[in-house]
């Protein structure tokens, strides 16, 4: 297998330095020809991975066609709400047979759509040639070739098998999955809960409140996701749990610090100022995953609260008051 990966932010890059460790020849494409001459000259991304060396065998190119080229495996390593449009340019030197993996983290903000989804439609690619990875993943620990876990969900169980065997290394663990729904709708609404987790850790509050913010943030992603036809199940694997617990326990979390800058007071262009580039998906998708939970009759009460703080200006005190002032229910 050949693998082109489709971006060169910090997952991008640390994807591409784990298909060249598993032995999968791959190309890093990079908007900037600078970037991608660091990378293929000096093998550092001194943008996104400051400190690490990749490995000698990754090579990037600053066209998108060059990179595509006779690639069997394609990794969508942008942003949520730019893959649309960046797809858009691609899809016609993506091969027919060729697998998509979306490294992606989101719902689309106009059409509430998946990553997958999103995919699927652009390209015209039957559901069978279209996966998502996602698990407990900070992107700099995979960097360092620290051991993590993933998973690869695929309908086409024997497709995620081959994606598996693409980026299996020593320290990268692959789990192969066919919740395809359940695996994007925890990567997603788990950056949403690590803002929540950040804004109250921001705030000076403790390790009660952030543990209630994570099992209860799990509760609405499972409501979410059963909603939508995914199964309970992959919610208490890597996928759910594992992520959430990742993200809302990091400092290196981009969404979780975002949320604590808030919780510090700051204003959401100050905390925005603050991430040098790096995307926190769950400001943008706090809004795209309450719609979607609005369309289903979902109630996601801590969904709510982020978006009222990112996007209504309601104080992080005033939303905890918010949420504690909710009648009371059984668990
Ligand atoms: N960083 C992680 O630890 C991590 C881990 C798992 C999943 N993800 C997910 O991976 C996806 C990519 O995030 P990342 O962390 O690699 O990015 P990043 O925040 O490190 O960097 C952003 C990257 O996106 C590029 N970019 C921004 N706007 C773009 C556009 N319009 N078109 C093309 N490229 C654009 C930038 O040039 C840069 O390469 C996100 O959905 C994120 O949630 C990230
Ligand atoms: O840095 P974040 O908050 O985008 O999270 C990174 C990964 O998704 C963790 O699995």
């Amino acid at each position: 297998m050949r693998a082109a990966v489709m971006g060169s932010g910090s997952w991008g890059t640390a994807m591409a330095a784990v298909l060249c460790d598993a032995g999968t020849p791959t190309v890093l494409w990079a908007r900037r020809p600078e970037l991608a001459a660091r990378i293929t000259d000096d093998h550092v991304n001194p943008d996104y991975l400051p400190g690490i060396d990749l490995p000698a065998s990754l090579s990037a190119v600053s066209s998108a066609r060059d990179a595509l080229d006779g690639a069997d495996l394609v990794v969508c390593a942008v942003p949520s709400q730019s893959l649309r449009a960046n797809l858009a340019g691609w899809r016609d030197q993506i091969g027919p047979d060729a697998t998509l993996l979306s490294l992606a983290k989101g719902v689309e903000s106009d059409t509430l759509k998946r990553m997958t989804e999103v995919i699927a439609e652009v390209t015209g690619a039957g559901d069978d040639r279209v996966a998502v990875l996602s698990g407990p993943n900070l992107a700099r620990e995979v960097a360092q070739r620290q051991p993590a876990a993933t998973v690869i969900a695929c309908t086409d169980e024997q497709r995620a098998q081959r994606v598996q065997d693409a980026c299996s290394t020593a320290y990268f663990r692959p789990y192969t999955n066919i919740d395809v729904i359940g695996c994007e709708i925890g990567g997603a609404v788990k950056n949403v809960i690590a803002l929540a987790c950040g804004m109250a850790s921001g705030a000076g509050l403790g390790e009660n409140t952030l543990a209630s913010i994570i099992t209860r943030g799990l509760a609405e992603t499972i409501r979410l996701g059963e909603a939508l036809g995914a199964r309970a199940e992959t919610f208490a694997g890597l996928a759910g749990v594992g992520d959430l617990v990742a993200t809302c326990s990091s400092p290196l979390s981009r969404n979780r610090s975002f949320g604590s800058r808030l919780g510090e007071g700051r204003s959401l262009v100050e905390a925005q100022e603050a991430t040098n580039g790096q995307v926190a998906e769950g400001v943008k998708s706090c809004s795209s995953v309450r719609a979607l939970a609005a369309a289903h009759d979902v109630e996601m009460p801590l969904t709510d609260a982020v978006h009222r703080v990112c996007h209504d200006g309601l104080g992080v005190r005033d939303a905890i008051v918010a949420l504690l002032s909710r009648s009371t229910k059984p668990e």
